[in-house]
């Protein structure tokens, strides 16, 4: 048999824009709603809080492929991912402004912090995550995070969605996506090219394929856990 000719990178960015098309969160029904300015206030509260479990395990995650990464300019490049998150001692960094887009919203930043309603299904989800980045090879962890090829241009129309239809969430809480446009291109393009670098064989671009959409699996499991939650909540009303 013969083995199959591997895909050049552009022919691979293609793929993962095809995969992206079909399964990346921008089309799910709740993530639609929500910019067509159709979510409740409680709504959103259920989703800031839901995503703040998602957000605070990314530095968790991005330590595990740390610790995998072979040469010192890999991980001069990774390490930057947790300060993005964390910050560095005395500075903020995505957490904090995640938990002011909490407060923004009307969410108290010690309820985030608590963990408290959290869904169950977000919880698996995430742990899924890092756990998929845990006990996977480099290629994996790396290319499970090309989600973020397709973030930016989702952040960009969440802000305009947020803007025109919830003039009640105080504008500042945006400040998280709007860093977090530049800081995903940033995520992006590196990983893409260490996936470009590591990924040789036609095998190897197909695991990359299968990382991106197990990953597109688990933010959209996530916002099936919300989407749940908000019509469960509808049918009691
Ligand atoms: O709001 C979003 O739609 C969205 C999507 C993604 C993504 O596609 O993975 C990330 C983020 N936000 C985000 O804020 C973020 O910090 C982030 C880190 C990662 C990752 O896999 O390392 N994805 C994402």
């Amino acid at each position: 048999m013969n083995t199959p000719v591997p895909w050049t990178p552009d022919e691979l960015t293609a793929r993962l824009r095809t995969l992206a098309d079909e399964r990346y969160h921008h089309r799910h029904p709740f993530n639609l709603r929500m910019h067509d300015g159709d979510l409740s206030p409680q709504e959103l509260r259920c989703w800031v809080l839901n995503r703040f479990h998602y957000q605070r395990h990314i530095p968790v995650k991005d330590a595990l492929i740390l610790a995998k990464l072979h040469t010192r300019e890999q991980r001069q490049a990774w390490i930057r991912r947790i300060h993005d998150h964390d910050g560095r001692p005395g500075e903020e960094g995505g957490i904090e402004r995640w938990l002011r887009l909490g407060e923004a919203v009307g969410l108290d930043r010690v309820l985030l912090l608590s963990g408290e309603g959290v869904l169950p299904a977000v919880r698996l989800a995430v742990d899924g995550y890092v756990n998929y980045c845990r006990n996977g090879t480099p290629l994996q962890a790396v290319a499970s995070s090309l989600t973020e090829l397709f973030a930016p241009d989702l952040m960009k129309v969440r802000i305009g969605a947020w803007e025109r239809h919830y003039p009640w969430i105080e504008p500042s809480g945006l400040h998280y996506f709007q860093v977090r446009v530049r800081q995903g291109r940033q995520d992006a393009a590196e990983a893409l090219a260490l996936v470009g670098e590591w990924a040789r064989t036609r095998a190897d671009q197909e695991q990359v394929l299968a990382a991106f959409t197990f990953k597109c699996d688990v933010l959209w499991s996530l916002l099936d856990a919300v989407e749940h939650a908000s019509s469960v909540r509808a049918d009691a009303r």
